[in-house]
């Protein structure tokens, strides 16, 4: 097979579901049409059933090598989509061709046995996935120290805890030689280090030349673990391309649902409290307009409340900078206009490294920054971040947004999760390529020149002691 080939090729698929309000209906589904066809009234037959399309029109190539993410809302057809291509689902429209051997970490261990024991599972279980007797014997071992689950390989999986059965399970399907592997919030489950060890595996399964389908509720495992993502919405597909992108779209769409709820408690009755119009800034030291970026040139993916006018990134003496040594403070300076009427303003910035990962996220929500309830539309939100770079040598992109959160949420997140917090949170404007700044060594009199080692430089101490062996 050429590598240009898609291992699955999907065209026009869509799938329906008949719903039935209780259980009679759908016993008359079943006999009455029969009995009409008897009586010769097919033709009149009526129908006791709602249609429901799970998915509709959904088009799409995976290749070989490529991992693909399918992302969505809750009830979106994500999982649905996975079990056709899987084959425990049949579509209702539409053409799946899925070519060579499919792993799907769907349901994990649900193949398996309760009264055999690991082992014997392991062994029946790569059996019926396709593995003939030498590949089993090759990969056995493998598989055990995968799972990693000690003696109990040799215990009835009945007696092993959700933990174990999904480690096993996963081992399983992460060493069937699968051209194609399609896992739905497996990864979700196990301890972190599992996970890590589940993804290091995966990448080696990716490398070999497998297509990854992955569905995931993370969106931080969607844009560094896949090149391209799918983004269901009701069925139907609102985006294919870069992951990245895909994720961004993602929190649009959940904030759009928000923005209804949300608009409702921005009122037009509230007063505009005074946000000093007419004045060039509120802060002490606001940079020269030589020293900004028009924000008017960049791509802004927003939802119509605000746009950024423009940005910049300075030293401490507020001139414009794009290279630092290790260790220096960044200021970000960025300024808003809002279109609409918004409540408490969130802005905040994101450094990405060369590989794309998040390595610093943060802005007025975790500085608790203060800030009045609602602001109303036409006033300029200037926004002052200072980031201290203490960061592996490199270069780093850096996003720019804005979001929105209700005023009581804001005031009470001592007392809420992060989910909760997160739900609330309305993403108006957001710049995904604002620009780039470089780290580099710091110059040295005395010292060490790197501050660290890796990717962050984390606050903590460290102490010695010293005492003479009195055993000597
Ligand atoms: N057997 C079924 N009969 C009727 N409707 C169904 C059936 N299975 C799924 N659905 C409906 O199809 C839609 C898509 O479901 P699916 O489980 O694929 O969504 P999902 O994106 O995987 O959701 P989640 O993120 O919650 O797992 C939902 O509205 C669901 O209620």
């Amino acid at each position: 097979m050429s590598s240009s080939e898609p291992v699955i090729d999907v065209r026009g698929l869509g799938k329906r579901y008949d719903i039935y309000d209780n259980p009679r209906d759908r016993l008359k589904q079943l006999i009455v049409p029969k009995l009409a066809s008897l009586i010769g009234r097919s033709r009149s037959t009526p129908s006791y059933h709602r249609e429901f399309w799970a998915l509709q029109d959904i088009s799409f190539q995976v290749r070989p090598g490529e991992t693909l993410g399918i992302i969505g809302r809750n009830g979106g057809g994500k999982s649905t989509l996975l079990q056709i291509l899987a084959g425990t689902l049949a579509p209702t429209l539409g053409d799946v061709t899925v070519k060579g051997r499919v792993a799907a970490l769907l349901e994990l261990g649900s193949g398996f046995n309760p009264d055999f024991t690991g082992r014997e599972n392991v062994l029946l279980n790569a059996r019926i996935l396709g593995l003939s007797r030498e590949q089993i014997e090759a990969s056995y071992d493998e598989i055990v120290a995968f799972a990693d689950i000690g003696d109990f390989i040799d215990q009835p999986v009945k007696t092993y805890s959700s933990g174990m059965f999904v480690r096993l399970a996963f081992a399983v399907q992460a060493h069937i030689n699968a051209s194609i592997v399609i896992i739905d919030e497996a990864l979700a489950v196990g301890d972190v280090f599992f996970r890590q060890k589940c993804y290091a595996r995966l990448e080696e399964i990716r490398a070999s030349g497998a297509a990854v389908l992955l569905v995931s509720h993370a969106m931080t495992d969607i844009e560094q673990f896949c090149d391209r993502a799918i983004l269901l919405d009701h069925g139907k597909m609102n985006f294919i391309g870069d992951a990245t992108e895909a994720a961004k779209r993602y929190y649009q769409l959940h904030q759009e649902r928000a923005l209804i709820a949300e608009k409702s408690d921005v009122e037009a009755d509230k007063r505009p409290q005074d946000f000093g119009a007419g004045q060039t800034s509120n802060f002490d030291h606001w940079p020269d307009d030589e020293n900004f970026i028009d924000a008017s040139n960049q791509i802004q993916i927003g939802n119509g409340w605000a746009k950024c006018l423009r940005y910049a990134v300075c030293d401490t003496r507020g001139k414009r900078c794009a290279s630092f040594a290790q260790g220096d403070e960044a200021v970000f300076y960025s300024e808003f206009i809002t279109l609409k009427p918004i409540s408490v303003p969130l802005a905040g910035i994101v450094l990405q490294n060369e590989r794309g990962i998040n390595v610093h996220g943060k802005g007025s929500l975790e500085h608790y920054a203060e800030t009045p309830d609602h602001i109303p539309a036409g006033v300029i939100i200037q926004c002052r971040q200072t980031v201290e770079l203490k960061l592996e040598l490199g270069e780093y992109t850096f996003e720019l947004g804005l979001a929105t959160i209700d005023g009581d949420t804001y005031r009470d997140m001592s007392g809420l999760n992060h989910e909760r917090i997160f739900s609330r949170i309305v993403r108006v404007c957001h710049l995904p390529r604002a620009g780039i700044i470089a780290v580099g060594w710091r110059p040295v009199h005395h010292g060490t020149a790197l501050t660290h080692h890796g990717i962050a430089d984390l606050p903590g101490t460290f102490e010695y002691a010293f005492k003479t062996n009195s055993t000597d």
